[in-house]
């Protein structure tokens, strides 16, 4: 069939996103979307405010016109002018916190909603620079700062501010020697403000940091809590935590008291300033300048007046505050994603091929994870791609899927440019099964139904017969209606993986990818799902990638990566013949039995005689050898080896990953990851001979069955075969100094 030829020409596209307004252009587009809650909110602070002002400009009427010459008709009238306005301004009053109640719940909705969609958008890296923790913190801190500053400019700070100039301007027109002496003083009441700005932002930056740390720890005391009971993690836990909340509690309590600060030292200016308007007053008073009813007219006015200036001053922490939380926000809303679902055409119905054509991928600028590669994956029947740890089997599929776009060249289906189509209808044609496949809380029915909402129940079953699953959900008490618990715990693994199998199958992909789908599995389990997996590949193409090849072997095409591109392709028996990477990856996987089950494992006298440290040792010795290996089950995330430690075992992978670590050399640098290592690899072999401190430290990336040989074990067999001691000197002498040049 002939393909067209992939045109590239999906690149330097203009990237979409969420841009991230400032504070003021936030506050004025929410003027702009809700005129009525503002308008509302707005008239009825203005109500407030007159109403503040005519009870205050009633005392003069109150002393001069009623008081002093007894007027009962005009106390009655001005009494009763003042109540009819007390419940006029109650009632403008409750319509403003209705006004502001719907305001701030649109802006909270509008912002979380905002920051969930820029998410959706989003590719690995981005949650790998924002954690739980830090976007957490954002939608439950951040956002609320906002809305409180927004609602804050409507209801306090636009109407202080009329509040103060109304004021001045009566107070102009009563006493305007007065007036200009307490504009002067109005000025001191900023200072506060002026002084501890910086350092007011300084701690809520602080405080938003630690917040982010501490909903991080949480988020990981939920998700590893098997990790942390097992492994007796608990008083660790908790002293991290209650270091965190210690230092957030410090952080909070200076954050609060220069915020109180602010608010509060205004006081004292206010309370110097009233005593100078008293004197001052009282002296015009005397000299006959002012009536009394003016006199505490004046006063009046002047402390409502204050306190409109101090609604100003009272705003100012809230802009600070969401000052801080605005440019927290724009990191993550500012956040390019990395792909541009822009494409506008319908992907046609997928044929024959993917490909990578001259790919560059770099997750970090500089360290391309795959180098201008070229690849064909035609969609015939099962096809895997292999290749040691790190080689770039996953960024491949990634890039298949469009989970990222590479920097160069282009992935293309049938010759599409996949920047060129809808994403949508990639999607709809492509399902995939991850190694940890993460169900999501509903009925086991709602959860294969997640790959075609609309599936009848025939479909379900029929893909979940496809997946081998079908019996096992009948016999449960519920059936498809067993809700799944917790991403699935309420599961054996074997079951979450074949559910997501299902799940995958029911929309009939034109292409089904796996990505070690089978590999967390314990060896019984693997084996059934891959047979699974393998017959499927009969009816629909598969992609898989593995790192197993006691699996790739039986798929019809075989891809061999490493460090970042094609090394061979063919058959298993083509790449065998080749006799290359994948003989010797292929070579390095042979020889472990495992029992049934997966709990324990032997290693072969013929694999140890390929280590190259016990390589030529007679049969008998090696013999002896194996039989002294013991097989010790490892779960994910634990140490095997520290770092430092004194060394007295030898360790081979019969099952599973660890990730080698160093420690950097300054003291209380962190450690870095320098290699993974995976089924059939070793390490430590250095224990064998002497108890020497470990160089590094290795801990388990998946649940792994190692076989270890110890020290102890080891030596008397040395006493009995003493060519093994020279072999492996001059083996380790020889690696040692290969290590040194
Ligand atoms: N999110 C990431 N950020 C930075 N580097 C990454 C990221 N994911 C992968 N890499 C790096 O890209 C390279 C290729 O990784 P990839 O996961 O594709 O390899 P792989 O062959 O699938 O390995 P494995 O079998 O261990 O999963 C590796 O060097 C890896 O460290």
């Amino acid at each position: 069939m002939s393909v067209k030829p992939s045109a590239c020409g999906g690149k330097n596209r203009r990237k979409r996103g969420v841009r991230c307004m400032g504070l003021w252009k936030i506050i004025a587009a929410a003027a702009r979307s809700s005129p009525l809650f503002v308008s509302l909110l707005m008239a009825a602070g203005l109500c407030d405010l007159l109403f503040s002002y005519l009870t205050s400009l009633s005392f003069q009427y109150l002393l001069d016109r009623a008081l002093l010459p007894r007027s009962g008709e005009a106390l009655a009238i001005i009494v009763g002018a003042l109540i009819l306005l007390g419940t006029l301004n109650v009632a403008a009053g409750l319509a403003g916190d209705y006004a502001g109640a719907r305001l701030g719940t649109r802006l909270l909705l509008d912002y979380r909603l905002r920051l969930f969609k820029h998410m959706q958008l989003q590719s690995k890296r981005f949650y790998d620079r924002f954690g739980i923790g830090d976007l957490l913190a954002r939608y439950s801190d951040d956002i609320p700062a906002l809305q409180a500053a927004v609602l804050q400019t409507f209801r306090g700070l636009f109407l202080s501010a009329a509040g103060a100039l109304i004021g001045l301007s009566i107070l102009l027109t009563m006493e305007w020697r007065l007036t200009l002496a307490a504009l002067v003083g109005a000025l001191v009441l900023f200072l506060p403000y002026r002084l501890l700005k910086k350092r007011s932002m300084t701690l809520n930056g602080s405080y938003l940091l630690e917040l982010e740390r501490f909903n991080g720890m949480l988020d990981e005391n939920i998700k590893a809590f098997p990790v942390i009971r097992a492994f007796n993690l608990r008083g660790r836990m908790l002293a991290r935590v209650e270091e965190v909340l210690g230092t957030m509690a410090r952080i909070g309590a200076s954050r609060n008291f220069v915020a109180a600060n602010m608010t509060r030292l205004p006081y004292l200016a206010m309370s110097i300033l009233t005593a100078v308007i008293l004197a001052y007053g009282g002296w015009l008073t005397f000299d006959g300048w002012l009536t009394i009813g003016e006199f505490i007219a004046f006063n009046s006015v002047f402390a409502t007046a204050g306190q409109s200036v101090f609604g100003v001053t009272a705003a100012l922490p809230y802009y600070l505050t969401a000052r801080t939380s605005l440019e927290r926000l724009r990191q993550a809303l500012d956040w390019q994603p990395e792909v541009d679902e822009q494409g506008e055409r319908e992907l046609p119905p997928i044929r024959s091929l993917l490909s990578l054509r001259a790919v560059t991928f770099a997750y970090e600028p500089g360290t391309p994870a795959l180098k201008s590669i070229t690849v064909d994956i035609p969609l015939r029947g099962c096809t895997s791609i292999v290749g040691p740890s790190g080689s770039g089997k996953s960024t491949v599929l990634q890039l298949l899927l469009r989970f990222a776009d590479p920097q160069d060249g282009c992935v293309a289906y049938d010759g599409h440019d996949v920047r060129e189509v809808r994403y949508d209808s990639l999607l709809r044609q492509t399902a995939v099964v991850f190694q940890d496949s993460v169900l999501l809380h509903g009925t086991i029915r709602d959860n294969i139904a997640v790959g075609k909402p609309d599936a009848t129940d025939a479909e379900i079953e029929a893909a979940a017969r496809a997946a081998g699953v079908h019996e096992t959900i009948a016999g449960l008490r519920d059936g498809y209606a067993t809700i799944v618990r917790n991403y699935g715990d309420n599961l054996s693994g074997g079951q979450r993986q074949r559910i997501a199998l299902a799940r995958a199958l029911v929309r009939e992909p034109g292409v089904l990818f796996l990505d070690e789908a089978t590999s967390a599995l314990d060896p019984d389990t693997e084996r059934a799902v891959s047979e699974t997996i393998l017959s499927l590949g009969r009816s629909r193409p598969i992609v898989s990638v593995t790192h197993r090849l006691a699996y790739a072997a039986q798929s019809d095409f075989i891809l061999v990566l490493d460090r970042g591109t094609l090394a061979e392709q063919g058959t298993h028996e083509q790449l065998l013949a080749q006799d290359g990477l994948y003989r010797r990856m292929w070579d390095k996987q042979q020889g472990f039995v495992l029992t049934p089950g997966g709990a324990g494992a032997q290693v072969e006298p013929e694999r140890l005689g390929r280590l190259p440290f016990f390589r030529g040792i007679e049969r008998t010795a090696l013999e002896r050898l194996a039989a002294l290996f013991v097989a010790e089950p490892f779960a994910p995330g634990a140490t095997v080896v520290e770092q430092g430690d004194s060394g007295d075992k030898f360790y081979l992978i019969a099952r599973g990953k660890v990730d080698v670590f160093v420690a950097a050399a300054a003291a209380g640098g962190s450690r870095r990851k320098v290699a993974t290592l995976e089924d059939g690899d070793h390490f430590g072999e250095i224990a064998l001979m002497a108890h020497i401190p470990r160089t590094a430290t290795v801990v388990t990336a998946t649940s792994c069955l190692l076989l270890s040989l110890s020290y102890d074990h080891f030596h008397p067999l040395l006493e009995q075969y003493p060519a093994i001691r020279k072999t492996l000197e001059s083996s380790l002498e020889s690696r040692m100094r290969g290590r040194e040049s």
